[in-house]
């Protein structure tokens, strides 16, 4: 199973609510030392970052909550350095919240040489015409409840037409915690400092774009109070690399059975195949209709190639069946079966009746998952096998009447279909999801769109397939494909300008 490290649980805006809430109740930690902690570690991030930066002046854009408490802490720091600061209380400052409101007599404390000056409300600033070296924008934090109100909209859409660097304390304001959806406006930050948890919301929809760059600021929350997070960020810093143990024989280093491809789609077969082969497995076995083998048998020579049916047969029909078991049946191993497959009415039959009956862990992809999808919800993984569904968004659709067209839909319902059906879902796209049969999800931060080129599923399938033969736990199997496809994204993009193709990421 992976285990994520408490740096990389995802808050919703309640579980930030409950951990803070918690810390102050019942480890009394108290909320003004929190919010010194979060603004201090932000403020000290930013003056390391940037001390050659020349900052003269920094615009605090605060709110009447802990989020302009935290920004206000900012101010104090920074102050201390000779960085002058302009603040902005978007609601006044008689309704601070008490927190916040010592931390605003705390900062004119500091103000010993006259390098503060504060308006009360958004209308009072737009008078004034300074310039300034950066903006913080600490007008709201988790306690975003609606569509922006009042000036917030209008202080929001000026910011993000300044030149100046903004930096969002804990997350742009605006932004939605949990769904990554922009509430009527949001700030679209360069750098977003995140207190004391990564925000779901920074890695769903827009998220990535508001955001900017993340950094994370460890505040002392006790990891158990985050413990109930069930959505982790999948990078590379944490995931294990995968251990590959090749074996003295070649059946005893992972078999791997692949049931694809049928006339016109043979390559999708091969490009799954030779994904796999690249990891080192002892064997791969591609069973395939007799009338194609001659064409594999040109192109896949490591591969071993076991036709069924007669010469005239370019894709699996029922007929098929028992052999197809019978072969797999010889040896231990998983079976990927979907790509290139087609959609012939005596496939999707073939297929269905091959998963019923089938006993090895099982990778469903493509084709395969069309097949499953005709059943509507009729269909049980058998027990004691794992499978993994690796669907598009298209393909995911597929098995719901529910929308899935926005990303948190989309997570919710990973979620909820992978713990029912008892199988790790891959839900593919920005992010890709993995969704667990024991209820966590992960989801990736990276760039996905260079992988939207045919062929690109083919290669992850096999790259899973491969870890599960090799021994791997699925939901590992699929954040180690994942992640070696970003790793060879990343080093093809040193070399290269073009767009890689799905030979570059075998
Ligand atoms: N001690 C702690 O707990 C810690 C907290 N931390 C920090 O606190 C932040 C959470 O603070 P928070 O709960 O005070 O909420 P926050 O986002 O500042 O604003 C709430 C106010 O905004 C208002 N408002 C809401 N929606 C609005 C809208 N659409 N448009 C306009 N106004 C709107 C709403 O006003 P009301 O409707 O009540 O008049 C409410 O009063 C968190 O993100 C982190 O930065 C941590 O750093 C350290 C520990
Ligand atoms: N290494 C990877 N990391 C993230 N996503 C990936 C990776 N490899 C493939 N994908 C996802 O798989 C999609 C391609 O799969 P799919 O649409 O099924 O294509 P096809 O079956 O035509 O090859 C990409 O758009 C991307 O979302
Ligand atoms: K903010």
């Amino acid at each position: 199973m992976l285990q994520a490290p408490p740096s990389h649980y995802l808050l919703t805006a309640s579980l930030s609510q409950e951990v803070d809430h918690r810390t102050i109740e019942e480890v009394d930690i108290d909320g003004f030392t929190l919010m010194e902690v979060a603004g201090s570690s932000a403020a000290k991030k930013l003056l390391k970052d940037y001390k050659h930066a020349g900052w003269s002046h920094g615009l605090y854009l605060c709110g009447k909550g802990n989020n302009g408490g935290d920004t206000l802490v900012v101010a104090r720091y920074l102050l201390q350095h000779d960085i002058a600061a302009t603040i902005v209380f978007l609601s006044g400052t008689d309704d601070l919240s008490p927190d916040a409101q010592k931390n605003w007599e705390l900062l004119q404390q500091f103000d010993d040489q006259d390098q503060l000056q504060h308006h009360k409300s958004w209308e009072a600033f737009t008078e004034t015409d300074l310039e300034y070296s950066f903006i913080i924008d600490g007008m709201l934090g988790t306690g975003l409840d609606s569509d922006l109100r009042g000036s917030y909209t209008s202080a929001v859409q000026w910011a993000n037409e300044q030149s100046t660097s903004v930096f969002a304390m804990d997350i742009p304001t605006g932004l939605h915690a949990d769904t990554g959806q922009i509430m009527g406006e949001s700030i679209q930050a360069d750098r977003t400092f995140a207190f004391g948890g990564h925000k779901q919301g920074f890695y769903l929809e827009v998220g990535p774009a508001q955001t900017g760059d993340v950094t994370y600021c460890e505040l002392p929350f006790p990891n158990q109070f985050k413990s109930s997070s069930n959505t982790f960020l999948l990078d590379e810093s944490w995931v294990p690399r995968p251990t590959l143990q090749p074996g003295q024989h070649k059946y005893a280093s992972g078999v791997l059975y692949i049931i694809a491809g049928s006339e016109g789609l043979t390559g999708a077969a091969q490009l799954a195949a030779r994904s796999a082969w690249a990891e080192g497995l002892g064997a791969i076995i591609l069973i395939c209709p007799r009338g194609l083998l001659s064409i594999y048998e040109q192109t896949l020579p490591s591969i071993i190639k076991k036709p069924v049916g007669s010469k005239s047969d370019e894709h699996f029909t029922r007929q098929h069946l028992a052999n197809v078991l019978e072969i797999i049946g010889k040896k231990e191993g998983a079976v990927l079966i979907g790509p290139g497959l087609g959609r012939q009415e005596g496939t999707i039959q073939f297929t269905n009746e091959f998963l019923s009956q089938n006993t090895r862990d099982a990778i469903i992809d493509a084709d395969a998952l069309w097949a499953l999808a005709q059943q509507k919800d009729g269909w049980r993984k058998p027990d004691n096998t794992q499978w993994i569904l690796t669907p598009h968004p298209g393909e995911l659709g597929r098995f719901t009447d529910q929308a899935v067209a926005d990303d948190y839909n989309r997570l919710t319902f990973v979620r909820n279909f992978s713990s029912d059906k008892q199988i790790t879902v891959l839900s593919k796209g920005m992010p890709g999801i993995i969704g667990t049969s024991s209820g966590p999800c992960y989801l990736t931060n990276y760039n996905t769109r260079y992988f939207a080129r045919a062929g690109n599923g083919d290669v992850l399938a096999g790259k899973i397939a491969a870890y599960v033969a090799l021994g791997q736990e699925p939901d590992q199997s699929c954040a180690n494909a994942l992640l070696q496809g970003k790793q060879k994204l990343d080093s093809y993009l040193q070399d290269s300008s073009d767009l890689p193709e799905p030979k570059d990421f075998i």
